[in-house]
């Protein structure tokens, strides 16, 4: 490796073997910007001990899988983390400590489970967002927009459609979206959320945001924000056909958050939308 790419932000990536793990790999081993110095996978894991690049299937990559996440991320200036609730608060206080940036994917999480990045946050930068796309980010502020010119005349469906893998509902982005609608309405969504509908279930309660989750094949990511009024329907819609443009924008991430201040950031920070 040249000196110039030994100066380059080292990244250590969790859950290597998953479908974003090993997306984001090839992302950082294309990147000019980064360079990958870590690859994570749970203990006991067929991966760890080999090579990264020899498991996915293609050549070495001088980058043996490893269990020990502290250690892999001390070398590190950035972790991107997509992976499992439990796994990422693990890993929160681990990145606190090693002071690298951790870049979070990882959806599900619990109310305790985002106050324990909070405390994290104290000592290190944190970005975290349902869906690090730049097409969903820009698709939250128009929600945000409709919903704040029209009113509660115009019922409000997230309508969410993921691969047959997925184990959590409503997705990140759904909840993102949902987040979005209810601050243009100017209430909390908390307080309208309607979800899981079944049997006898009443009529829609005016103003309530309702989240429909559909689960199927292979299915990378579609999210359309329906706003149903009488005589007319709008509907906003993102669809993602390929997971590179979720590891692009956590490998954004990682670098944007380089030298900013302990904290809690989302990609709308990133971004700058
Ligand atoms: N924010 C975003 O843009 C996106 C978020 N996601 C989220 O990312 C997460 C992962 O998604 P996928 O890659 O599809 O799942 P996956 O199941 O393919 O991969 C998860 C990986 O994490 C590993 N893992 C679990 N616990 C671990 C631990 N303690 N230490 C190290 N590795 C551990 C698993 O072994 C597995 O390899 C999900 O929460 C998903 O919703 C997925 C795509 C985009
Ligand atoms: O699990 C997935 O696959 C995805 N999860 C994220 C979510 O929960 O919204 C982002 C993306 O839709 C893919």
């Amino acid at each position: 490796m040249s000196d110039s790419a030994q100066d380059l932000p080292g990244i250590v990536v969790t859950g290597a073997s998953g479908r974003m793990g090993q997306m984001l790999i090839e992302t950082i081993a294309a990147s000019d910007k980064a360079r990958l110095v870590g690859a994570v996978e749970r203990s006991g894991h067929a991966w760890v001990g080999q090579d990264i690049g020899a498991a996915m299937g293609g050549a070495d990559m001088g980058i043996v899988v490893t269990d020990d996440a502290l250690e892999a991320f001390a070398k590190a200036q950035a972790v991107i983390d997509f992976t499992a609730p439990a796994a990422t608060v693990e890993f929160a206080a681990l990145a606190a400590q090693a002071r690298a940036v951790h870049v979070i994917g990882t959806t599900g999480m619990s109310a305790e489970d985002l106050a324990a990045l909070g405390r994290a946050a104290h000592h290190a930068v944190i970005v975290r967002a349902g869906n690090m796309s730049l097409g969903v980010n820009l698709l939250t502020q128009l929600t945000k927009k409709v919903a704040a010119a029209l009113d509660d005349d115009y019922d409000i469906e997230i309508i969410e459609s993921h691969h047959n893998r997925k184990v959590d509902a409503p997705s990140g982005t759904a909840l993102m979206l949902g987040e979005a609608a209810a601050e243009g309405r100017g209430v909390s969504l908390e307080a309208v959320s309607d979800r899981g509908r079944d049997g006898i279930t009443g009529a829609r309660k005016r103003g309530d945001i309702g989240f429909v989750a559909v689960r199927g094949g292979d299915i990378i990511g579609e999210h359309d924000v329906l706003f149903a009024g009488t005589g007319e329907r709008i509907t906003l819609r993102h669809v993602a056909s390929d997971r590179s443009v979720f590891a692009r924008g956590a490998l954004k991430a990682a670098l944007w958050g380089q030298g900013k201040k302990p904290g809690e950031y989302d990609m709308l920070d990133v971004l700058g939308l």
